[in-house]
This record gives structure tokens, sequence and C-alpha cells, in this order.
């Protein structure tokens, strides 16, 4: 019986479950408010304070780590690489630490689950992680010679709902063609066709809709202008563009809860926000509807915000002539992250090395 402990590290919190043979025993979150992630200068300082919220959570589930078969992170930002189940090694660890593809809390994952099997003699794993690479080879293309475009996003629970909705339209994910959007602090929205992610928006810098907590696709002249105002340093414009953009930067808040109550209350700013994120959201799938040519078997929201039924209806009421809309409120990461490893485990499918050969250039 595989027990295997789940650690889902997201940028405003920690989600860990507990699986035995696919089987979910426990599950929580832990909610990290940003006043007091704020006070760290990084997001690998946050590790101690992540890690210690595991170890507690085990003993409160009266849980030794003996009993652990493996452990599974979400993570992280990596080089970019193909889809699958990869051993944690040394090299993704100081590729985490480092944020070579970025500094998002997602590379705790890697880092927390290694340390926890170290200490159990058990191996650890990432499945599916923000920087699986599937793009096509017009999707990669700029204006610039010098950018090429990057596909960072929801990489786990972008598959895992496609994969849900093709079920229920009784194809596999292999021959489905399907539009996935998932709303959370990021927004990454993702045209899947036959199982490949061939496009999608790099949520992580700040391509694409409003966000909760990002920027979004801003008008370059103007971006570049502010840049080189001398009022801020790189660090500054990095921060307002992923952590303290989007929804943030025009209210102070990135929890999109207390945005909607003040839509209710009659707030017209924070009204203006909704719509013009619905907008921008629904104005992305419409692109990504010419990516799969029209052929579209469904739209699937999930992520966070999807909870919200006036948003998705906004959203609904702009797409829904392209395909039928589905909806996954949540995620489905956790249970994603266990059936990736314990496919691993039981010998089904081999685990990835995380090396030259499987990143892509
Ligand atoms: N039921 C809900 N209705 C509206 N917004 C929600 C709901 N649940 C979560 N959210 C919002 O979704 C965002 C977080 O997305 P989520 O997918 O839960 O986490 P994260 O991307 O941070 O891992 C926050 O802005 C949060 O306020
Ligand atoms: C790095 C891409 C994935 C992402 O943005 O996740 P969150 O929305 O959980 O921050």
């Amino acid at each position: 019986m595989y027990k295997i402990l789940v650690i889902n590290p997201g940028s405003t919190s920690t989600r860990l479950a507990l699986y035995e043979e696919g089987i979910e025993l426990f599950r929580e979150k832990i909610n990290h408010p940003k006043e007091e992630l704020n006070v760290y200068k990084s997001v690998m300082e946050q590790c101690p304070l992540r890690k210690d919220a595991v170890i507690n959570m085990l003993d409160k589930w009266k849980v030794p780590i003996n009993e652990l078969a493996a452990v599974a992170g979400r993570g992280g930002t990596l080089r970019p690489i193909k889809s699958g189940t990869y051993i944690v090694n040394q090299r993704m660890i100081e590729d985490c630490i480092r944020g070579v593809g970025g500094h998002h809390a997602s590379n705790l994952g890697a880092v927390i689950a290694s340390e926890i099997a170290a200490k159990a003699g058990i191996p650890a794993f990432v499945v599916d992680p923000p920087v699986v690479d599937e793009l096509g080879e017009l999707a990669r293309i700029t204006g610039l010679p010098e950018i090429k475009r990057k596909s960072r996003f929801h990489a786990l629970n972008q598959k895992e709902c496609a994969k849900a909705a093709a079920n229920e339209l009784g194809k596999s994910y292999q021959e489905a063609r399907i539009i996935v959007v998932h709303l959370g602090s990021g927004i990454s929205i993702g045209a899947h066709i036959c199982g490949q992610v061939v496009d999608v928006n790099d949520c992580y810098d700040s391509e694409g809709p409003i966000m909760p907590e990002r920027a979004g696709t801003l008008p370059a002249g103007d971006l570049v202008k502010m840049c080189y105002s001398g009022k801020f340093t790189l660090e500054e414009m990095q921060k307002k563009l992923t952590g303290k953009g989007g929804v943030y930067a025009y209210l102070g808040t990135s929890d999109m809860i207390s945005v909607k109550g003040k839509v209710n209350l009659g707030d017209k700013a924070a009204k203006l926000l909704y719509d013009a994120m619905a907008y921008q959201v629904s104005k992305f799938v419409g692109a990504l509807s010419t990516v799969l040519e029209g052929n579209v078997d469904c739209i699937a929201m999930t992520g966070g915000l999807a909870g919200d039924d006036d948003f998705i209806k906004m959203v609904s009421c702009r797409v829904d002539w392209i395909a039928p809309v589905k909806v996954y409120p949540g995620e489905m990461e956790m249970e994603a992250l266990a059936k990736g490893v314990l496919e691993v485990l039981q010998g089904a499918v081999e685990a990835k090395i995380y090396c030259d050969d499987s990143i892509i250039d």
C-alpha cells in the first residue's frame, strides 16, 4: 500500500494531502496572508515556514514519515521540459533555488518534498510542473528575434481538467480539442490539441488578461518608457508585473472574493476591473479558438475564481458560441500529483530525469 504525501505551495497557500493507493485520506489548505509572506525578501526564504507547516500537519494527521512511500511536490519554474513525472534530483533543486524560470512559490514544492523525502529515505517527485512546454513552432515566434514566447502556466491543473472534460465528452485526452481557462492568482488559457498544449499565455511573466496579482499583457511602448523613467528599479518593475500587478495594483488586494464583495456593495472601481477581467479572459479564449481552427470540443473553466458563478456567466456569455462551457471550480492538482507518482511507484510509467536530454532549448 503506497502512501503518498502531496505538497502544493501556491502564491498564497500551501495545500497538503495524503493519498493511499489513490484514495485521499487527508486534505488541508494552509493560507498564508500577504502580510505573513511580505516579510520575506524571496520565495525561497519562505521554505522553513512552509516546511514547518507540512511537518505540523503530518503530526496533526498522526502520520509518521516512515509510513510514506514517496513525496510529491508541485514544482517548479524550472527550465522548459516535456509533460510527465520527474524524480527530484540535485539539478532540479539547484534550478528551483536559483529560480532559472522565475521565483514562483511552486519552486518550494520540489525543495520541501525532497527535504522530507530525504529524512524518510524515500523518493520525491514533481508532476507536470508549470514549465511543461508543448508550444507549436508558430506559437513561439514574437516580433523580435531576440524574444521567444515561453510556456509557463498551470500545466498540472490544466491537463487534469482537460482530461476530466474529455472524459465527460466520451473522448480520450489524446483525441480531444479543448480550451482550458485556469482562473487563479495567475490566469492561464491553453489550447489543448490531442494531448498537447500547443499555445498558452505565459501567465508567470505577465502575458495574458489582467490577473488577480499580475498585470497581464501591457502596451509595450508605454512599458518601456516606464522602465526607463528612472522611477523604478528592475525588481520594482518585475514586482509590478508579477505579484503586485493586476487587480492588486488597482485595489490593494488580489483576493477576488473580497473584490466581489466590493462589487456587490456598488464599488464602481472594483466593478470596472471585475468586468474588464472577464472581458479580457473572453478575448484570449476567442484568440485560442483560431488556434483550434474553430473545431473546439469544449471550453473548460477551472481555478479558484471558477467558483464565482457571476464571473463564469460573464465569460460564458461571450464565448459559448465557440463551444459548450464546462466548469470545474478549484483545482485537481492534488489528485493529479498523487496519480502521477502512484503510476511510477506501481511501475506503470517510468519517472523522467531532469537533465540536458529532457530540457527543451
Ligand atoms: N469561490 C470563489 N469565488 C471567487 N473567487 C475565488 C473563490 N475561491 C477562490 N477565489 C479567488 O481565486 C484566487 C486564487 O485562486 P486559486 O486557484 O484558489 O489559488 P492560487 O492560484 O493562488 O493557487 C483568489 O483571488 C481567490 O480570492
Ligand atoms: C508559474 C505559473 C503557474 C502559476 O501562475 O500558478 P499560481 O496561479 O498558483 O501562482
